[in-house]
Order: structure tokens, then C-alpha cells, then sequence
């Protein structure tokens, strides 16, 4: 078992009724990895995310964390699983501390000294009290609830929503000695820089379907390119003759002295279109993931 995927759903559909929440998801997150799962708000991110940990029961399909069938397995999972939800809700009675506390007495952490440490690192006030928190603060108490018990399965939805840049860049810091120390992690965002830069795979989902799922690389190499055309001093192309000329051109905008856009293709195909035009300069590149996410969600491309 200790090679199979840590997490793992089949054809993971669930409705609220009549309204679409999921349809046949399939993810696959091997041990030691730190997955991307990206879309827009509504497209399914957290009910994925609720029907993985059992807070939802499918419709269909089949979930299996540990390769283990999650649906039957039941709590003895959840000591293994650390979860911060998009959503916060706390008792407002307490401070931040004792609730820490109590989250630790619950996983049985022995060396509570781990709840300082991370509060000193995520800069968070033991003594406030949790209705005085802002969204921010609130979120930090999530994350540290979720590290306490150093669970081999991180599953975070939206973590760094609310945080300033410094916390993010201090929780990414803490993401990278999780995964170091063995544990896999899984998690949702809008921030598309923050899961190019962590991540080395990424699920995009679309209307409740995974639309694109792939390693970061092959996502940002392999399908697009961007390119930049400059043309001679006096000489001028039109969209449709470089449409002509290059097949597979996108987004294509025409600027004073040349073009850009993304390219969807053989690259050697594209350099030799290229080559025939009289160019001054062109230049190729991967493009960000946050154009790759734009491309799927923009176009008509609906296929893993
Ligand atoms: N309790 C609910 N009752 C009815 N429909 C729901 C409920 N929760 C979610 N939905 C619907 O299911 C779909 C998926 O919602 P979900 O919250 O999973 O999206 P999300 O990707 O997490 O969005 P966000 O980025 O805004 O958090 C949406 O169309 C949403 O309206």
C-alpha cells in the first residue's frame, strides 16, 4: 500500500439537489507531493474537498485516502489528516490559546511546546481572544490546528485567504518543511502564483468537471507557448494574415511594431510558419499559469 496514491477519488459526483456541486472527479495525489487544485468560485473546489473528508457523502464514485476506502474507514483516518476549511467557524468563548489547547488534548499531542513555535512563526497572540480575531488571524489558528499533530495528509481549502504577504510567504515556509518532513499535501486556490511556485501538479476544475489535470511542468511547456513578433521598421501584418501564416495562434493582439499572443501546437512548427514571415524579432516562452488557467477558462477546451 505504501506506493499507492495517498489520495485518491473515482468518479466523484455529488448535487445538491437539483444544482450541480460535482460530476465523475478524478484525482490522484501520490505520497510526498504538493498538489494544486484551481477554479474559480462555485466550480467545486470545496465540495470536492467536504466529499474527500466524509463531510459530504457522494452521490457516486469512490474516495480512498491511505488506499484505504475512505467512506467506510471513518475516524481512525482523521488522526492522519490535517484539514483547514475555507469556511471558519469557532466557539467565540475561548482564547486562542485554549483552543489550541483543546485541539491538541483532542489529537493527543504530547509536545505541546509546537503550539508556541507556530504561533511565534505565523505572529499569533495566544491570550486574544478568538471573537476579537480578524479573518486573517482566524485563519492562522486553522492552519496551526491542522500542523498540531503533524498529520501525514495536509487538506487545505483557500489557506492563504486572509493573510498578509508576509504570513503567506511564512506559510509557504511551512509548507515546504511539511513536505520535507514526508507529508503530502493538498490544497485550494485562487492564488495562481502561489500553486505555480509550490505545487508539481495541479488540477483545474470547470463547472464541477476536471477540465486539466498534469504535472506544473508539463502544463507550462508542453501545450502553450507566448510569443512576442516584432516587425521591421515600415511593415505591418494583419490578425488574419499571421492567422494564416501560423496556425494555432491565440489571443492574438497587434500592437505598433508587432504582435502577441499564445500559441497552442508543435513549437517546430511554429518557428518554421514564423521563419517564412520577413520578422525583425520573435521571441517564445512558457507562459504563467495564470494564463494557461485563462486559456482553459476563456476557450472552448473542456477535455482532460
Ligand atoms: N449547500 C449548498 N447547497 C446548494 N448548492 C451548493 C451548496 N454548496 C455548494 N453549492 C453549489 O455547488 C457548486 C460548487 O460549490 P463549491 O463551494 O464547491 O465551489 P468552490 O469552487 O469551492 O467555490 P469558492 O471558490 O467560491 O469557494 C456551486 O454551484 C455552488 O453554488
Amino acid at each position: 500500500m505504501e506506493d499507492s496514491p495517498v489520495l485518491e477519488t473515482e468518479s466523484l459526483t455529488k448535487s445538491y439537489g437539483k444544482s450541480r456541486g460535482i460530476i465523475d472527479v478524478n484525482l490522484s495525489v501520490s505520497r510526498g507531493e504538493i498538489f494544486g487544485f484551481i477554479g474559480p468560485n462555485g466550480a467545486g473546489k470545496s465540495t470536492t474537498i467536504r466529499t474527500i473528508l466524509g463531510l459530504l457523502f457522494p452521490d457516486s464514485g469512490h474516495v480512498r485516502l491511505f488506499g484505504e476506502n475512505a467512506l467506510s474507514s471513518g475516524d481512525f483516518l482523521r488522526q492522519r489528516i490535517g484539514f483547514v476549511p475555507s469556511e471558519l467557524n469557532y466557539y467565540d468563548g475561548l482564547k486562542t490559546g485554549q483552543l489550541l489547547d483543546y485541539s491538541a488534548r483532542l489529537f493527543k499531542v504530547k509536545d505541546k511546546s509546537i503550539i508556541t513555535r507556530f504561533c511565534e512563526r505565523l505572529d499569533l497572540d495566544t491570550n486574544r481572544s478568538i471573537k476579537d480575531l480578524s479573518l486573517g488571524n482566524r485563519k492562522k489558528v486553522a492552519i496551526i490546528q491542522a500542523l498540531l499533530h503533524r498529520p501525514e495528509l495536509l487538506i487545505l481549502d483557500e489557506p492563504t485567504s486572509g493573510l498578509d504577504p508576509l504570513m503567506q510567504s511564512r506559510f509557504y515556509e511551512i509548507l515546504r518543511e511539511e513536505q520535507e518532513r514526508g507529508a503530502t499535501i493538498f490544497f485550494s486556490s485562487h492564488t495562481l502564483s502561489e500553486v505555480e511556485r509550490l505545487c508539481s501538479r495541479v488540477a483545474i476544475i470547470k463547472e464541477g468537471k476536471i477540465i486539466k489535470n498534469s504535472g506544473m511542468e508539463e502544463l507550462k511547456q508542453l501545450y502553450l507557448k507566448r510569443f512576442r513578433l516584432i516587425f521591421p521598421r515600415g511593415t505591418s501584418f494583419s490578425a488574419e494574415e499571421l492567422e494564416k501564416a501560423a496556425p494555432g495562434v491565440l489571443q492574438l493582439s497587434l500592437n505598433k511594431r508587432g504582435a502577441e499572443g499564445l500559441y497552442k501546437g508543435n513549437v517546430r512548427d511554429l518557428m518554421k510558419n514564423l521563419s517564412q514571415l520577413p520578422l525583425e524579432d520573435a521571441v517564445l516562452e512558457d507562459p504563467g499559469l495564470e494564463e494557461i488557467f485563462m486559456h482553459y477558462y476563456n476557450g472552448k477546451e473542456d477535455t482532460v
